[in-house]
């Protein structure tokens, strides 16, 4: 086995092989892998993967596979996921003032979120290591995904709801795919602290993104869209920030493909809050020193986080890549939203962070009109139908079934 756990504040080292979370010293933990390894292995193996017929070929994790967990193939449990398209569009263009920005649309993953990508690695640790039940605080899509991949495996899957705050197109997949779900009083961050207790009890297997597993994943979405740019990266990547999972993902995916030589410079990473869910941002406008904790509200219910569990690793990522962390109010998510949903696009309220960011910091002077840009759209748009049928500025409109009357009604 290649890889080990690596604390990220004393450097201990963990096995593998044993269900941790978290280092004794109390640090976040990270797979780490020899960078000789990276080194050894040329971009285009994963080229020459994507022809291949093999699940663990198809998925658009597993295709990297020698990066991000070297496990016999038949231990893996894949859907297979990823693959996810790569979108520009003019009025996207001209509505950032970005000529160059593409968004790569994690909603296109098999249970509509990036989730998946973490998931498929979370999934097949807890059956490697023997796990009965799996476990995930959710605010909606870790759920989703949690159950779809625990019932592929045969496992128990127990979700923790901030109840009445979930979206209910994901609650309907985690009931619909098989989890228990527990509707908790509080927050997701109440939900969270909770399983945390009971993993650390080892009533459960955590599957959210403090398993270091999970960012493992995650860090796919970044190598698939290197691969999608033919491994010529782009200026910066744009995410929207919630238990801040992806930012720490995403720093680490850029930093190894640098330093393993499959791409020529670093892009610098945008991590997007939503206004009132901001501590991360508040926290880089004091030096990201230390994060306050806080009871968020948001139309953006993804991320409706107050205490994200990886500020630590999420904080060196902005400071290792020349960051910034941009926060944007409901009001432009949904200016956002509407945008890419009137493209043909669409995604839930989080994603739109991505352009709603994105746009701010065009207009800030911080994106320069000349750099390219990525953003991700985190979640489907049949998400959170809720938010659609709110904000989409249409509605239905009853009529009678004669001829006259509708053509008289389309045709003004
Ligand atoms: C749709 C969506 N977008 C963004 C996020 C935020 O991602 P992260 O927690 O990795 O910061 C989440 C969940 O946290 C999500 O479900
Ligand atoms: N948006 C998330 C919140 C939990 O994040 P995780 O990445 O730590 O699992 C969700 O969908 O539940």
């Amino acid at each position: 086995m290649n890889e080990v756990l690596r604390c990220i504040e004393c450097q201990q080292e963990y096995s593998i092989d044993r269900i941790r979370y978290s280092c004794d010293c109390g640090g976040l933990l990270a797979v780490e892998r020899p960078l000789e390894k990276l080194k050894e292995l040329q971009t285009s193996l994963f080229d020459q993967r994507c022809l291949s017929q093999k699940d663990v070929d198809v998925s658009g994790v597993w295709r990297f596979r020698e990066g991000i967990l070297s496990i016999p193939e038949s231990e893996i449990v894949t859907h297979p996921e990823g693959n996810t398209r790569l979108y520009r569009r003019k009025a996207l263009a001209h509505w950032s003032g970005i000529d160059d920005i593409a968004f790569k649309h994690e909603g296109e993953n098999p249970t509509g979120s990036f989730k998946d990508r973490g998931m498929t690695l979370a999934v097949t640790q807890a059956k490697r290591l023997g796990a009965n039940v799996v476990a995930c605080a959710s605010t909606g899509n870790t759920s989703a995904a949690l159950a779809a991949y625990a019932a592929q495996a045969g496992l128990k899957s127990v979700v923790f709801l901030p109840d009445g705050k979930v979206a209910m197109g994901k609650l309907a997949q985690a009931l619909g795919y098989g989890a228990q779900c527990l509707a908790i009083t509080g927050s997701f961050d109440v939900a969270m602290a909770m399983v945390k207790d009971l993993a650390e009890r080892g009533d459960v297997y955590l599957v959210n993104s403090l398993n270091p597993f999970r960012l493992e994943g995650q860090k796919s979405i970044i190598w698939e869209i290197l691969q999608n740019l033919s491994w010529q990266a782009p200026d910066w990547i744009v995410v929207p920030g919630g238990n801040l999972g992806n930012t720490s993902a995403f720093g680490k995916a850029l930093r190894e493909a640098y330093d393993a030589g499959w791409i020529s410079k670093l892009p610098r990473i945008a991590s997007i809050q939503a206004e009132g869910a901001n501590p991360f941002y508040k926290s880089y406008q004091q030096g990201l020193r230390s994060l306050d904790a806080m009871e968020p509200e948001t139309v953006a219910t993804a991320i409706r986080i107050g205490n994200p569990v990886n500020f630590h690793k999420a904080k060196r990522v902005i400071k290792d890549l020349n960051g910034v962390v941009e926060q944007v109010t409901d009001q432009e998510i949904i200016a956002a939203k509407l945008v890419i949903d009137r493209q043909g696009i669409g995604c839930e309220p989080a994603s739109a962070c991505s352009l709603a960011g994105a746009k701010k910091l065009r207009d800030q002077g911080i994106i320069k009109a000349h750099e390219s840009v990525v953003g991700i759209l985190t979640g489907h748009m049949l998400k959170d139908t809720d938010a659609v049928l709110q904000h989409s500025g249409r509605e239905l409109e009853p009529i009678r079934a004669n001829l006259e009357e509708i053509s008289k009604k389309i045709l003004n």
